[in-house]
């Protein structure tokens, strides 16, 4: 009988109501500092705000392209001292495969350069122009185009939040050998994701994504991690998965969930709930040196040099 009992609570979002669903997988509802529809409008403003002071005051290469495709392009931030030996981050920005920019997702840039991170910010084919499929091959492109670029890099450290999680967790599921270079990641930070994406074929968040049962299932690492044996990084790569406290209950058992899972198959996965946080400024706080997700993510990054 225990055996089962992780199976069974995995499919326990089946006994939600449609209206349930749709609230569990609103991450703005649950929002506790302000009103429901202003928050992303408050979250936007404070990425955009962020992306325009790292471009004024630090050294970039803005829509430098990864492929061949128009939305195929990164920004890249550099500290001041100049080193080819540097530890890169790359950031995937959420929205639910249907909103966001890398032109307003540069939140941590000030902070990290400021420690002599590199940091990249990628943009992808956001839905309905891209499918899952796409966002997915896109940015395992973005990762081979970095490790190519700096080949003498002190590790890539992956990052996403909410939907862009979900496509850093993705990586840890790609096959490098037909891209020919393997990037040399050395961490994941994966922020507020979602794991398993078949309850959201019955949320309002499917109409243009029009995932089948098939596109959710080949496309959530909670399913594919337990069945794929190959996995592209060592058991001493971290994964850190965190979510905020003021997430909701499913946002909590996704990411949850999918660190039991991350453990189970040996990788070296850690959980962490952060309080005091929602889904949006829990990356909202990434502008602050003083941050606590910050310093997480430094302390990743440098004790692991
Ligand atoms: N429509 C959603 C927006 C949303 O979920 C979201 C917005 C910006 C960045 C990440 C998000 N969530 C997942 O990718 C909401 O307001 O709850």
């Amino acid at each position: 009988m225990a055996a089962s009992a992780p199976a069974a609570g995995r499919a326990s979002w089946k006994t939600l109501s449609a209206e349930e669903l749709e609230k569990q997988y609103s991450p703005s509802r649950w929002v506790i500092r302000m009103k429901a529809e202003d928050v992303v409008n408050t979250f936007v403003g404070t990425g955009s705000q962020a992306t325009r002071k790292a471009r004024a005051t630090r050294r970039s290469q803005l829509d430098v392209p990864y492929g061949d495709g128009e939305g195929e392009k990164m920004d890249i931030y550099f500290p001041d001292e100049d080193s080819k030996a540097s530890p890169l981050f790359l950031f995937i920005h959420g929205g639910y495969w249907q909103s966001g920019s890398k032109d307003d997702s540069a939140f941590m840039v000030n902070p990290l350069t400021a420690q002599g991170v590199v940091v990249a910010i990628v943009a992808y084919d956001i839905a309905p122009r891209g499918t899952l499929d796409l966002m997915r091959d896109q940015v395992a492109r973005s990762l081979v185009f970095l490790q190519r670029r700096y080949p003498s890099n002190k590790g890539i450290y992956l990052c996403g939040h909410s939907a862009g999680a979900h496509l850093a967790a993705m990586m840890l599921l790609a096959s490098w050998t037909k891209h020919g270079v393997t990037p040399n990641l050395q961490g994941f930070l994966l922020v507020s994701g979602i794991y398993d994406l078949e309850p959201l074929m019955h949320t309002s968040q499917n109409a243009p994504l029009h995932m089948a049962l098939e596109d959710a299932q080949r496309n959530s690492p909670q399913r594919c991690l337990e069945v794929t044996p190959a996995r592209p990084v060592g058991p001493a790569c971290p994964v850190l998965v965190v979510v905020g406290q003021y997430d909701s209950p499913e946002f909590h058992r996704q990411s949850r969930e999918f660190y039991e899972t991350l453990h189970r198959v040996g990788l070296k996965a850690s959980f962490q709930e952060l309080p005091g946080v929602d889904h949006f400024d829990i990356i909202e706080n990434l502008t602050r040196e003083d941050d606590i997700l910050t310093q997480i993510i430094l302390k990743t990054i440098f004790l692991s040099l």
